[in-house]
């Protein structure tokens, strides 16, 4: 075993206060966030049968490049608006199989400084640019300490495959005003979803931070905005027509929303990021062929093709250090067939 010759020291960070005194939200653009929460909210309650779709890069690591993604899928999302709500992936933190860079907030200089206050601030103002450009900002949490800088900010979240059964996720989902997916876990279990929706709809006391950086007991509201996401297990996916059946069975049966989401990245991909047109193709045809209980999507895609090694010296523009990721070109191209298949067919 490697042992650390790191020194032990801790850096003092800003509180939530501070930073959203930094970067403050304006009354138009909390109120334009409220309504775009309200329109996720509808869409997973099956009020409105337009399809959710959650779009955008793995992780961010280039914020120049994360807003020019941003202004094509802004002026997209006009263009695809009545069949289609596109929420941006703004994923500033990463979940690690073993070890890596840990994303943005973390380690936004990429080169292992680990300036987390910069990383925050950068975070905080790279979503709220987003939020300015009209895009609702849909992120992964992973550290519940950061919710307090970033949730005001958000639309919906995911809670990823390493982390829908943790009690303290599900606590905090409990926390949100907006919307919460869960993943199946990374074994394909969908039960651990499952367990996390009902956790997550309850009230609870949890320990938490308070705006001024004061640890609270805090009691949760419990949200009643969640959903399944499929995301694939072990390599295997789970979006096909009888495993989409056998969840809202389950779901039906749990006394929980039915409305789900397919990841058509990581395993339901097999890993291979071509493989999403592929996915979301049959996702589309099942939602033609009258399944409503598929409620939304999600594509990892950058403004260019595939991945690169995280060499801080040599990053090609607009491309992916995490997984690959669909470039722009077929990411339009996709959302677009979306749009003009579920045109053809409204209601279903
Ligand atoms: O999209 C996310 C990745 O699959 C996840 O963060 C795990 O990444 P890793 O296996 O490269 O660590
Ligand atoms: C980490 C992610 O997904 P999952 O939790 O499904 O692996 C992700 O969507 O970036």
């Amino acid at each position: 075993m490697a042992h650390s010759t790191v020194m032990a020291h801790s850096i003092p960070l800003p509180t939530p206060a501070e930073l959203r005194q930094e970067i403050p939200l304006s009354a138009g653009l909390k109120e334009r966030i409220g309504l775009q929460r309200r329109a996720v909210n509808n869409i997973l309650a099956g009020r409105d049968e337009r399809l959710l779709v959650v779009v955008g890069p793995c992780s961010i690591h280039d914020s120049k490049a994360a807003l020019d993604y941003a202004d094509r899928l802004a002026r997209l999302s006009e263009r695809v608006s009545e069949q289609l709500l596109p929420v941006m992936r703004v994923y500033v933190e990463k979940p690690r199989t073993t070890v890596g860079w840990k994303g943005l907030a973390y380690d936004p200089d990429l080169d292992e400084s680990g300036d987390m206050a910069n990383g925050l601030l950068r975070s905080r103002e790279l979503m709220h640019a987003v939020a300015e450009r009209g895009l609702p900002v849909a992120t992964e949490i992973l550290q519940p300490m950061l919710a307090p800088y970033l949730e005001d900010l958000l639309s919906w979240v995911a809670i990823g495959a390493r982390t829908t059964e943790s009690q303290l996720h599900r606590e905090l989902a409990s926390d949100l005003q907006a919307a919460v997916g869960f993943k199946n876990a990374t074994s394909g279990d969908i039960q651990v979803a499952l367990d996390a929706m009902a956790a997550a709809a309850h009230s609870h006391q949890r320990f938490a931070m308070d705006a001024s950086g004061r640890p609270v007991v805090q009691q949760t509201p419990g949200n009643p905005h969640t959903h399944l996401v499929l995301r694939g297990g072990h390599g295997e996916p789970n979006y096909s027509k009888e495993h989409v059946r056998s969840a809202c069975a389950q779901l039906r049966k749990a006394g929980l929303n039915t409305r789900l989401m397919v990841d058509c990245s990581h395993a339901n991909a097999r890993k291979d990021h071509r493989r999403q047109s592929e996915v979301m193709l049959d996702v589309l045809a099942q939602r033609q062929a009258g399944e409503r209980n598929l409620a939304g999507l999600m594509l990892e895609s950058h403004l260019f093709e595939g991945k690169q090694p995280l060499n801080p010296g040599a990053l090609r523009y607009g491309v992916s250090v995490t997984d690959a990721c669909l470039g722009w070109d077929a990411t339009e191209h996709l959302l677009l067939t979306a749009a003009e298949r579920l045109e053809k067919s409204p209601g279903q």
